[in-house]
């Protein structure tokens, strides 16, 4: 494609991105599919002015102040990715002046805001947490995440499966932290990796393998995975049962739900039943109650620990969605704390870093079930042969799993456990 009409095109892509009607992803790839006649490149190239502009949005509207012709076309410019004389073959004399100058803005010249690019009621619940390593943080949530796999344990061990990467062209190392995981060098395309077909490996970030290991499910129990979605986590869970026993994978979401049925046929698993239920008081769930020996509650989230992937989350959430989140973060926990017979485990995670759906929902849930006892997260993750434990927990006794990007290199992630007691 001549370097003109890529350019008009990322800038029109960018208009509907910025509506903010829907996930980036949806629109880039509704975009492709529109446009069939788009080749690799072509689309790699929109894919990166998109994430590049929604990563770095402040800084980029702040340059984007000046210049001439539309906002769209401007942002376009500046985040448009690799050779500058091929963009600059698109330009007017004009644009190729003002870029020049836009290029030779300095990083000392820039305000707080331009550099961490994240809006102001975000800021301030960071810093609250992370206080002197706020910057670190907003660093590390502005990088593309790396591709992790999770090992399928009943096909493969990790060694095997490291070696069968490497033999396909692949460079990978086993992951810091889940005994399962492998993080691979690049974003090499995995849908004819034999060891993906056959279901050896499956991809997961490293953060979400060990919440389905604080699950700790054993070979024969009756399992729930309340929010299962597209099954990341009920994948990893079913293969601990050793595809025995019950797995229900729960959803709201039919369509999530149809995702996770070619990976159900990749992975061999046979023990996974999923249900789209209507919503968490659904008539079925009040027949499995008393019944279940473990609740997994991946629960749905503001996704603001995975801004590395879905930077566009930063720009959608607002304070009034975090409250509405984390209302339904509550009525679905209460609901699924039901399902647990006596000595029953529940797990309730999220992919959030702010405390209102974290700390904030345990102890709303805490303080109406004196039922349930918590379980330090640091003891169940050492027993799981997790190194460095207790430096991926928080609170007294390592109360909860508390992941940062920055400090471990996966999503942001939060996990609490309880027992109930018997
Ligand atoms: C964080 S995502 C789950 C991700 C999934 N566990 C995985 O590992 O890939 C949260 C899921 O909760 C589902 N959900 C939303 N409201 C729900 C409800 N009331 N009951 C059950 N699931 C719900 C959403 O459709 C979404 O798939």
């Amino acid at each position: 494609m001549h370097p003109k009409a890529l350019l008009d095109e990322s800038a029109s892509l960018i208009e509907q991105v910025f509506k903010f009607e829907h996930p980036a992803d949806a629109v880039v790839a509704r975009h492709f599919r529109e446009n069939r006649s788009l080749g690799p490149r072509e689309r790699a190239t929109l894919s990166d002015t998109v994430y590049t502009i929604l990563r770095e949005r402040l800084r980029l509207e702040w340059l984007a102040r000046s210049g001439s012709g539309s906002k769209w076309r401007r942002l376009a410019i500046l985040a448009f990715p690799g050779d500058r004389d091929f963009l600059k073959s698109a330009l007017t004399e004009p644009e190729k002046i003002w870029l020049d100058h836009c290029d030779a803005v300095n990083d000392a010249e820039l305000m707080a805001p331009h550099r961490h690019n994240l809006p102001e009621w975000l800021v301030t619940a960071l810093r609250d947490q992370v206080g002197d390593e706020f910057n670190a943080l907003a660093a590390s949530l502005n990088q593309p995440a790396p591709l992790d796999l999770r090992v399928n344990v009943l096909k493969a061990k990790r060694d095997a499966a490291l070696t069968a990467l490497q033999k396909a062209g692949l460079a990978g190392t086993a992951t810091p932290y889940s005994p399962m995981g492998i993080r691979l060098q690049g974003k090499p395309s995995l849908a004819k990796l034999p060891a993906f077909v056959q279901g050896e490996v499956e991809v997961q970030d490293e953060g979400s393998q060990l919440l389905a290991l604080l699950l700790d499910a054993k070979r024969g129990e009756m399992v729930v995975d309340f929010c299962a979605g597209a099954g990341g986590k009920t994948l990893a869970i079913g293969a601990a049962m050793r595809n025995s026993g019950r797995l229900y994978a729960f959803d709201t979401s039919g369509h999530r739900l149809d995702a996770l049925k070619p990976r159900l046929a990749r992975s061999g698993l046979s023990n996974v039943h999923p249900v789209a239920i209507a919503h968490e008081r659904d008539d079925r769930i009040k027949r499995l109650a008393g019944k279940i020996d473990r609740v997994l509650v991946d629960a749905p989230c503001s996704g603001l620990g995975t801004l590395r992937r879905s930077p566009d989350l930063k720009w959608r959430q607002t304070p009034q969605t975090v409250g509405d989140l984390a209302a339904l973060q509550q009525a679905i926990l209460h609901s699924a704390a039901r399902l647990l017979k006596p000595g029953g485990r529940l797990v309730y995670a999220t992919c959030s870093l702010l405390r209102e759906e974290n700390e904030a929902v345990c102890s709303a849930f805490e303080a109406g079930h004196a039922d349930f006892e918590p379980v330090p997260v640091e003891g169940l993750l050492a027993s799981a042969h997790v190194s460095e434990a207790s430096s991926l927990c928080s609170g007294k006794d390592g109360r909860w799993l508390r992941l940062w990007p920055h400090r471990h290199a996966t999503d942001g992630f939060f996990a609490a456990v309880w027992r109930k007691r018997p």
